[in-house]
């Protein structure tokens, strides 16, 4: 039977984006970790930090290799910084976080299969899990099932898709993904040219979007911006949409006067932007 599908329009902006009142601190913004940057692949878990702080979170922390420290806090110097080796000292971080992001430049060594594995072990049922990048792939080569209790959110590109849910990106329909979601009990962003949510038993697609966007580093901002989102907004179906949608919405304005639009440009406009939608 045909599925509905939902338009994702700029009204989830001022129905998510919150006004903050005065009497809030940081932590009533979220506390995020982020986990990932290999020493290969540094860049990806920069660019999604500066997307979640750029977002609005309320304090953010960067767990990955030590050899990306520097150029880290040379980028942001809001976000704290934890080796991933020593995950006695990125436990408790992991623990308390109100969101995870795992997996932009995580790689696919054993290691980063044994850190994953610790941090579905640890997920807790307040958490939210943004599982992107690497820990995608990692997650469906090794048959990894997802943490039970945790509010877990995949953002595959149509490629990692298929490897999670076994569809091939020809037959992606949304009547096939809104099954795998389902049975994955996840909410999944379908990332393509038009990006689609399943969450909540809808789907969604966003209505924006451009060509300017493919580029490596634009997915790993968009999951520092899903962690942003869902570690300020309360519902986690609509802080994602609003995620999706203000990616593409700052693309496609950047893309008015440039043939390619660079991530980290999208995480700069992010306080403009919400400042502009933010519920009156
Ligand atoms: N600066 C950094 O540090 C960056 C670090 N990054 C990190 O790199 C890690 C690997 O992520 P990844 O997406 O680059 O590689 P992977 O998962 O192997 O998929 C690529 C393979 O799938 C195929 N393919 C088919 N359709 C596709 C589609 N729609 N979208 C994409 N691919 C599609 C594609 O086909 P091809 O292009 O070869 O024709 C190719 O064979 C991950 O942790 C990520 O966070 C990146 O974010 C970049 C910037
Ligand atoms: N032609 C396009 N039109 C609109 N958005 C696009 C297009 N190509 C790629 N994107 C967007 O760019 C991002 C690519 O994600 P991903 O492949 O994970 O990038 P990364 O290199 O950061 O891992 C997705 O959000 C996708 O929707
Ligand atoms: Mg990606």
């Amino acid at each position: 039977m045909m599925i509905n599908v939902k338009k994702i329009t700029s009204q989830i902006l001022t129905d998510v984006i919150r006004k903050r009142p005065a009497d809030s601190f940081k932590g009533t913004y979220g506390k995020i970790a982020l986990i990932g940057g290999s020493q290969n692949f540094g860049g990806a878990i920069i660019m999604a930090s500066l997307a979640a702080v750029y977002s609005g979170a309320g304090l953010v922390t960067t767990i990955t290799d030590p050899s990306n420290q520097t150029s880290l806090h040379d980028w942001l110097p809001e976000a704290m910084f934890v080796d991933w080796n020593n995950f006695d000292q990125a436990e408790p971080i992991i623990k308390s976080a109100d969101v995870v992001v795992i997996g932009p430049g995580l790689g696919t060594d054993p290691s980063a299969l044994t850190l994953l594995t610790k941090v579905f072990r640890i997920a807790g049922s307040e958490q939210k899990l943004v599982i992107d990048g690497s820990a995608l792939t990692l997650l469906a080569a090794n048959n990894l099932p997802l943490p039970k209790d945790s509010t877990n959110i995949l953002t595959p590109h149509q490629m990692e898709w298929q490897r999670v849910s076994g569809i091939k990106i020809a037959d992606q329909t949304p009547e096939k993904n809104q099954a795998a979601a389902k049975q994955l009990h996840a909410i999944v962003v379908v990332k393509s040219h038009r990006t689609q949510v399943y969450a909540d038993n809808h789907v969604y697609e966003n209505t924006g979007g451009t060509p300017a966007q493919a580029t490596g580093g634009m997915g790993d901002t968009l999951a520092g911006m899903v962690g942003g989102f869902a570690a300020q907004f309360k519902n986690p179906q609509k802080a994602v949409l609003a995620a999706v949608y203000s990616h593409s919405a700052i693309a496609d304005k950047l893309a008015e006067k440039q043939y390619v639009v660079l991530p980290h440009q999208i995480s700069e406009a992010l306080p403009k932007f919400m400042y502009k939608h933010q519920a009156k």
